[in-house]
């Protein structure tokens, strides 16, 4: 991506079909300015993944249909994306006998020292640690600075902050914010996890099944929300939630009453659900596929 070119996300009717023709994304049309945080949303199977996959250029999308930087991600190169996913998660590197110190200066610690030093005191990283002697969550932590140490303009994340305690998730949050406010970077995010993150997105996407249902700037969704509910009058009743939680809840309440019993569901070629008599372990399947598809 050229360096100039402000980091927005588009995308315009992005249809995007699996290898064995079931329908991984129908009709997706984006508009994600720089400086944006953007928190995808669904239940699982909504097919954030695959976008995320598809932003990244870990699929093959149809020609014009996404827009990274204001170019097209397979023709033109993908310089300052960064995706952590499962993929990454998975590297076997920050299991073996290594240090902290070491780790960090192989993925340009020495050359971003500012970046390496903020990033070690916010994810609270001991630089003495040796990976094959750490916990899952200290590990994770040191996997997430290794992952932004690069400046990056745009940051693919799909949910990898599970093993977190929660002032770490937060802390990084913030980072993430900092870096937006502070340069032309741009943040699309998808989680499951909504803590600590009120008034932290700026954009939101409510995926289902491979489809985007809404989206927009989160203060208008959150607005709306608001009132459609009133003060507790009329609308439904708020439950103790944040906002966005209470948002979030409503969204996956009224996709789980249109989808359906899951074992009834798989999309067919033309993106339509069709009835299968019963397709169950559809996260193991959808992990054996992402592995096949490696
Ligand atoms: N390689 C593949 N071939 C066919 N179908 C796939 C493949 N990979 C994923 N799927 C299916 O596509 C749908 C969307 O999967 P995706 O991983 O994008 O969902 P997600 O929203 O990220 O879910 P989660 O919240 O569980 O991570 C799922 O129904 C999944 O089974």
């Amino acid at each position: 991506m050229a360096t100039h070119r402000p980091p927005t996300v588009s995308t315009s009717s992005l249809t995007y079909t699996f290898p064995d023709r079931s329908m991984g994304l129908s009709d997706i049309t984006l508009s994600l300015p720089s400086r944006s945080r953007t928190l995808l949303i669904g239940a699982n199977g909504a097919g954030k993944t695959t976008l995320l996959r598809l932003l990244a250029g870990k699929k093959l999308a149809p020609r014009n249909s996404i827009e990274i930087g204001g170019v097209d991600p397979f023709t033109t190169g993908l310089e300052g994306v960064t995706y952590l996913g499962l993929e990454w998660v998975l590297n076997a590197i920050v299991r073996i006998d290594i240090g902290v110190d070491e780790l960090l200066a192989s993925v340009g610690g020495n050359t971003y020292p500012d970046r390496r030093d903020e990033l070690v005191s916010v994810l609270d990283i001991d630089t003495n640690w040796r990976m094959h002697a750490v916990s899952d969550g200290e590990r994770r932590r040191v996997q997430l600075a290794m992952g932004l140490i690069r400046p990056w303009t745009i940051l693919l994340l799909d949910e990898i902050t599970v093993d977190l305690d929660v002032w770490s998730r937060s802390q990084f949050l913030g980072f993430l914010r900092r870096e937006t406010e502070t340069r032309e970077c741009t943040v699309v995010y998808a989680t499951h996890i909504l803590d600590n993150l009120a008034g932290w997105p700026t954009h939101l996407v409510h995926m289902h099944l491979g489809t985007v249902k809404e989206w927009g700037r989160a203060e208008d969704m959150l607005r709306k929300l608001e009132e459609e509910k009133g003060d507790n009058k009329e609308g439904g009743e708020w439950t103790g939630n944040s906002k966005l939680g209470e948002l979030v809840l409503g969204w996956l309440r009224d996709d789980l009453k249109e989808r359906g019993p899951r074992s009834q569901h798989k999309r067919g070629p033309e993106g339509l659900s069709y009835i299968t008599g019963g397709i169950g372990g559809y996260g193991l399947e959808s992990m054996a596929k992402l592995e096949e598809e490696r």
